[in-house]
């Protein structure tokens, strides 16, 4: 088995009444993805600054590489690097001085090897010597990166890294994450974008007043939710009544005239079925397959019907 890059048991945090993190429990094998996900408020940056020694937590056991984030605190941190949502970037320093900044903060002997690759791996070579404050979001994101690189940290800790970005630079801070993971680095990642979690992380874990309700691979996640279905819209109340009969278990809505039929959207039965309806002379106004993602997972674990939206593909008119 692979040792812990970070263990969690029973850590429980509160602001006064409030209770924040209600004894929760996980582990992060080393070098895998772990993410953390939940709504606003659910306690994400909290559990991030429990973990990166920031804040103390009531009770519960933290350990991360191999060390107790509160009897350890130095060991901690030399292993860790942590990119927050506001990043650590000093505006009025050129980026090549901000991470020779942070490489004589670790008292590292070759500091300015270890600039000159990290410019170069960011892509930040031309504007190196420009600063900061004239980088563009994407830049500022990548320098910030850079900068929790300096001394290569066993574990990374994103809080929202790609918050803000545009998607092209949301991809490259992705595969920078890949990368790192490649070459053994554990990442405990915070996001708001569930594609984001579902592209990168190994393991997922909900958080929701203050409790994982669910965690495991994406896969698994999406296995919990309602199956891939097809939705099929009708021309008139007639036809959607002759199509419930053929089809049989479905569900309908007849205000939208629709049908529901559970469907894994193989082509093969997929044809069968619309032939089924067409031999009948059922007029379908247009079908669309539609499999469960982590946005399905995130919504029907946290409730949060406010941001219900369809994601249809392969619609047909
Ligand atoms: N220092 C503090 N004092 C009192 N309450 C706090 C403090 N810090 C956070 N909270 C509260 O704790 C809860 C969890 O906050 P936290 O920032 O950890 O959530 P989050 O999941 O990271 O949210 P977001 O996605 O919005 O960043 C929130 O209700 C927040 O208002």
């Amino acid at each position: 088995m692979r040792r812990s890059a970070v263990s969690v048991s029973g850590l429980r945090k509160s602001y006064g009444d409030k209770v924040v993190l209600d004894g929760i429990d996980f582990d992060v094998p080393a070098g895998s993805v772990f993410s953390l996900l939940g709504p606003n408020g659910a306690g994400k940056t909290t559990t991030v600054n429990i973990l990166t020694t920031l804040l103390r937590a009531d009770a519960g056991t933290v350990h991360v590489a191999g060390h107790d984030v509160t009897t350890a605190t130095r060991q901690v941190r030399s292993a860790i690097g942590v990119t927050g949502q506001f990043a650590a970037v000093d505006e009025l320093l050129s980026g090549r001085e901000n991470l020779r900044l942070v490489a004589d903060l670790k008292h590292l002997r070759t500091g300015d090897t270890v600039v000159t690759r990290l410019l170069e791996r960011f892509d930040l070579v031309a504007a190196a010597d420009k600063l900061a404050s004239t980088y563009s979001g994407g830049m500022r994101r990548k320098l910030d990166l850079a900068m929790t690189l300096v001394g290569n940290p066993d574990i990374i800790f994103l809080d929202e890294p790609t918050t803000g970005l545009d998607p092209r630079s949301r991809r490259t801070m992705w595969s920078i994450v890949r990368e790192l993971v490649a070459d053994g680095t554990t990442i405990f990642l915070t996001t708001q974008y569930l594609e984001e979690a579902d592209q990168l992380a190994d393991q997922v874990a909900v958080l929701n007043e203050g409790r994982l309700v669910a965690q495991g691979t994406p896969e698994q996640l999406k296995r919990q939710v309602p199956g891939a279905h097809l939705q099929l819209r009708f021309a008139e109340v007639h036809d959607l009544d002759a199509a419930a009969r053929i089809l049989g278990t479905v569900t309908r809505d007849d205000d939208e005239l629709t049908l529901q039929v559970p469907h894994d959207g193989e082509p093969r039965s997929l044809l069968a079925l619309l032939n089924r309806l067409d031999e009948q002379s059922i007029n379908l106004r247009e079908f669309a397959v539609r499999t469960p993602d982590l946005d399905d997972v995130f919504l029907s674990l946290t409730e949060h019907s406010a941001t219900s939206r369809p994601r249809e593909e392969a619609i047909v008119r």
